[in-house]
């Protein structure tokens, strides 16, 4: 099967079905579990943006992870587009993990200082023998623009660009396996808050324009607000609340969901 077929007629592109994770401690408390985790259900749709909030430790990272088969849950299912991932052999595991990429907040502190705007870009397609050498460089250089980076800069390197331009880098990268789902941690945290509102409208402008399906991590109530369709609000690993963002903001039913919306001051 092509990987441009894969559930090409399913809607739901990443259901979470009564996941959870317990990790193992070290040190002076090994032998006991941290439950990060506890029984989170969650769909994501074919062009739409679910929003994950929750204070820090509330398991919002683990949970995306999770979603595209970076950590394996303790127990639970994860289905992209109809299929368990973790119940795939390696080949087809192979197969979905391109249709899935995660942007980190700190994705491009990972960029390799010896490689052109123009091989960061390609290097996605090359590692997995995507396409001929002609194709890839014409398929970057239409990433590039796509993520507003000037042809003119494809020869420069990393260190040349600004904390704002290296996330538009590792969002070009993102993109660069055709994905169908992205999680998109934190993806601007890092940035100064002027250059924040940039990246967020750059990759609003994706989402829309390739129909893509996100997982929106973000401790911030505004930034969410602004990217997501729905949200869940995580507090200790459990959903607290999961519904259409309108509602959420407007009518949050926790008291945890209302005391986050309070202690933002930027909304
Ligand atoms: N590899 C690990 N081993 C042990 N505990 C872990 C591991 N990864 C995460 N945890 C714990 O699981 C809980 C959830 O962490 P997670 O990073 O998912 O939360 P988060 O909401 O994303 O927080 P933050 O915003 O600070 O990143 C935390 O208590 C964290 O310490």
């Amino acid at each position: 099967m092509k990987t441009d077929q894969l559930g090409a007629q399913n809607d739901l592109v990443l259901e979470l079905t009564n996941v959870s994770k317990e990790f193992m401690l070290g040190g002076m408390f090994k032998g006991s579990k941290h439950v990060a985790v506890d029984n989170a259900s969650l769909s994501v749709k074919r062009n739409q943006v679910v929003g994950l909030v929750g204070e820090s430790g509330s398991g919002k990272s683990t949970l995306g992870r999770i979603a595209i088969g970076l950590i394996k849950p303790t127990s639970g299912s994860v289905r992209v587009l109809g299929q368990d991932i973790f119940a795939m052999g390696k080949d087809e595991l192979r197969l979905y993990r391109r249709k899935m990429q995660m942007i980190f907040q700190d994705s491009s502190n990972s960029l390799n200082p010896r490689m052109s705007l123009q091989e960061l870009i390609e290097e996605p397609m090359r590692v997995q023998n995507l396409y001929s050498a002609g194709e890839r460089r014409m398929r970057a250089r239409a990433l590039a623009d796509e993520v507003q980076l000037a042809e003119g800069w494809l020869g420069r390197y990393a260190h040349e660009f600004s904390g704002g331009q290296r996330q538009r880098i590792s969002i070009a990268r993102g993109l660069a396996l055709e994905p169908e789902l992205i999680v998109a941690d934190e993806p601007v945290s890092a940035l100064d808050v002027s250059v924040q509102a940039r990246v967020l409208n750059l990759l609003k402008d994706i989402q829309e324009s390739r129909s893509l399906s996100m997982i929106f991590v973000s401790h911030d109530m505004a930034v969410v607000e602004f990217m997501s369709d729905q949200v869940a609000v995580l507090y200790n690993g459990k959903i607290m609340e999961n519904g259409p963002a309108e509602d959420i903001f407007a009518n949050p039913k926790s008291a945890y969901t209302r005391t986050l919306l309070d202690s933002s001051p930027s909304l």
